[in-house]
């Protein structure tokens, strides 16, 4: 049997984790977080189908594709705050979305406190760090019908 599978999407400039700003995105670096997603679902009997992108359609488009899953984890980036497009795509999941931010949105500028996706998320995880990504990948397998 194949195993249930678990989406997680990140967003533009999230390629740089550990690059990027570490004081405030930290020091782990993209493929850390994925790695830690695997174990976390691998553990929990789901597999990850774990992608990134710079571009606003590309993630439309995987959204489309892997609307069937488990659910998504989603960090979307800079999207979060600007893209009805990708929030119109996570909106046919049939599974739940979880909306994860490294950091804690609310605390940044005023133009990060407002996300297309939370009202449509079933669990927003912010300022937790990488460690964000494994909570958000339980949160997923725990209320998945998978
Ligand atoms: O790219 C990002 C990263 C982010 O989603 C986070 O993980 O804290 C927060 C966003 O405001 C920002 O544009």
């Amino acid at each position: 049997m194949p195993r249930p599978v678990i989406a997680v999407l990140n967003g533009p400039n999230l390629n740089l984790l550990g690059e990027r700003q570490p004081e405030v995105y930290g020091h782990d670096t993209l493929a850390d977080v994925e790695r830690r997603c695997r174990e976390r679902a691998d553990a929990l009997g789901f597999d990850v189908d774990a992608r990134q992108s710079n571009h606003e359609g590309e993630l439309v488009t995987w959204a489309q594709e892997l609307r069937h899953g488990a659910g998504f984890v989603v960090n979307a980036g800079a999207y979060t705050h600007t893209s009805v497009a990708l929030r119109d795509a996570l909106v046919l999941a049939t599974g739940p979305l979880v909306e994860v931010h490294v950091s804690n949105v609310h605390a940044r500028e005023p133009f990060r406190h407002h996300s297309h996706l939370s009202d449509i998320a079933a669990a927003v995880i912010v300022g937790c760090g990488v460690q964000g990504y494994e909570f958000a990948v339980e949160v997923v397998a725990a209320r998945s019908r998978a």
